[in-house]
């Protein structure tokens, strides 16, 4: 099952991995993120290390390149994102930090040194609390503590090509402005760290200061892993959340392994750098071999003071943070289910979507206050939710419209409107689905621009329920669907009960027949009339 390589790493299988009691997992993670300032860390160059990835070295000012001469200015912006996040992390924010330089010699960073901070960070303490309602952990409840947050400039970027033998800068991504946030060696299992990371990178989305997107690289996650408190091994170059995974259960074996072997002595004795290759973790550098950053505070920038009230304001100024969002929504008068309390609430990635979390729950909770001034307690949430969230965000995202410009037309106050017809039958659910599509189709093409007619839509295409059906008009119908079916055993099943559910069958033909118009509950009656289905 083994097979052991010179730097004792092995191929295990993945599919079976498990914790084993006897040797515990304790894991730290260092989760760097970019913040969508503006500009720059220490320059006014724009910071867009991503969208111009054709255009190297274009996002790149004379600091940037590291021009002799240049001086860092710091962005102040950077500072308020900083705060932001401090805040929503329950972090004691220092009124005195500063920066130091973190030497290394390495091509992307022409100035020689990293501008980090080192001895006196940002903010210290904090932590996050998991939940197994609402983050799916095992355990009821934990909490993972925040060790510090520390602002940082990004570095640029080598891009290596063999061929030409040639490694390519690109400086657009160097001075980015970074926040590193660094955990207590906290987390015990694979779904905790799952879930933080989650939680983390739907926060800086929510505050607004970073996309946290894992495949851009705006959000890199360093893993640190020891077992049974033996040194800890640091896990870097996780490009996406299974290669954080699959690194973890691999380097988790593989320190087991050499535990039982008796080599930890050896092999897990001083603190270790490894990446992932997409199969096994290997090694980078081990103690020896790490570098003297000779870290010392950089006489360029002052100390970055600020004000206990220019926090407090900050923090004033924070959004509701989602998980209080989530409870509010699943208490009284709103009562959604967790599921839909999330899908209100928490922020899929931004790429393709179209809505903002803020947008969708400002309609949601503004459709629901309509819905209840014009319904009161008839209203029915969970229809007006279904509505909001299967069928709405579906066309949406089938017509490539975004929300913004569906409100136009359709506002949280008409959507209300169109719930209500179909909560009292007016239209049907089919037609209901029809009618939306319609005016959403009608908006992308720039053919409806004002809020929607919705009673002049219905009469014109005809799309009313036909609450009082013509009786005989229902018997020729139900008649001429029996007559074209071909199995006499599924009709003989019908009336003797044994196959109740062909019976939904013949509904579905109805339905289509009258294009969803006629009531299902009419079709299963004349059916079952007609059949002399006495069930
Ligand atoms: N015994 C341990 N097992 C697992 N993780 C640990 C252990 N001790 C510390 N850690 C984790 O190691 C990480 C240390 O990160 P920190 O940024 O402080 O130092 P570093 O990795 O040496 O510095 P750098 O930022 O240069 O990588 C933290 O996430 C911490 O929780
Ligand atoms: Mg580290
Ligand atoms: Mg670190």
């Amino acid at each position: 099952m083994l097979k052991f390589s010179r730097n004792y790493g092995f191929k295990a299988v993945k599919r079976d991995f498990q914790l084993l009691p006897e040797f515990k997992l304790k894991c730290g993670l260092e989760i760097h993120t970019q913040l969508n300032t503006r500009h720059k860390l220490f320059s006014y160059s724009t910071n867009d290390a991503f969208a111009s990835a054709n255009l190297p070295n274009h996002h790149a000012s004379f600091f940037d390149v590291s021009l002799p001469g240049t001086q860092p200015k710091l962005n102040l912006e950077a500072i308020l994102y900083a705060t932001r996040l401090g805040l929503a992390l329950k972090s004691n924010i220092n009124l005195n930090s500063q920066f130091d330089r973190k030497h290394y010699f390495y091509g992307d960073q022409p100035l020689g040194f990293q501008i980090t901070q080192h001895f006196s960070p940002f903010a210290r303490g904090g932590s996050v609390e998991l939940t197994k309602v609402l983050n799916g952990i095992d355990q009821e409840q934990i909490q993972i503590d925040i060790t510090q947050l520390q602002i940082e400039q990004d570095t640029g970027k080598s891009v290596y090509k063999d061929s030409e033998k040639v490694s390519l800068i690109d400086l657009n991504r160097s001075n980015v402005p970074l926040i590193e946030m660094v955990t207590e060696p906290c987390f015990s299992d694979l779904k905790q760290i799952r879930s933080f990371i989650k939680k983390y990178q739907n926060l800086v989305r929510h505050l607004g200061i970073s996309t946290g997107d894992l495949e851009t690289g705006a959000m890199r996650v360093d893993v640190n892993l020891s077992v049974n408190n033996h040194c800890r091994v640091e896990l870097k170059n996780l490009p996406n959340t299974s290669s954080i995974m699959n690194a973890i259960k691999f380097e988790y074996e593989r320190q087991v392994d050499i535990i039982r072997n008796g080599l930890a002595k050896t092999l897990l004795a001083e603190p270790e750098t490894r990446g992932w290759d997409g199969t096994s973790t290997v090694k980078l550098r081990s103690k020896e071999t790490s570098i003297d950053y000779r870290y010392m505070p950089d006489a360029e920038l002052p100390l970055v003071r600020l004000s206990a009230d220019a926090v407090a304001r900050v923090k004033a100024s924070l959004p509701v943070l989602p998980d209080e969002t989530i409870k509010l929504l699943m208490e009284k008068p709103y009562r959604l289910s967790l599921k839909d309390a999330k899908i209100l609430t928490l922020n899929a990635s931004g790429h393709g979507q179209q809505y903002t979390q803020k947008e969708l729950l400002d309609f949601y909770l503004q459709a629901f206050n309509s819905a209840l001034e014009n319904n009161g307690e008839k209203a029915n949430q969970r229809l007006l939710t279904n509505w909001i969230i299967h069928e709405l965000l579906g066309d949406l995202n089938r017509l490539g419209l975004p929300l913004r410009e569906a409100i136009a037309v359709v506002p949280p106050t008409k959507f209300a409107e169109l719930v209500t017809l179909i909560q009292e039958e007016k239209i049907s659910n089919a037609s209901g689905k029809l009618l939306l599509f319609h005016i959403l189709e009608q908006t992308r093409d720039g053919s409806l621009t004002q809020p929607a007619d919705l009673h002049g839509i219905i009469e014109k295409f005809d799309l009313g329920a036909r609450s009082v059906v013509d009786d005989e008009e229902l018997l020729k119908v139900c008649s001429e669907i029996l007559s074209s079916v071909t199995d006499p055993m599924m009709l003989s099943g019908i009336t003797s009960g044994k196959r109740k559910n062909s019976l939904k069958y013949l509904v579905g033909q109805g339905m289509r027949l009258s294009q969803g118009r006629v009531k299902a509950k009419l079709f299963e009656d004349t059916f079952k009339k007609l059949l002399n289905a006495n069930w």
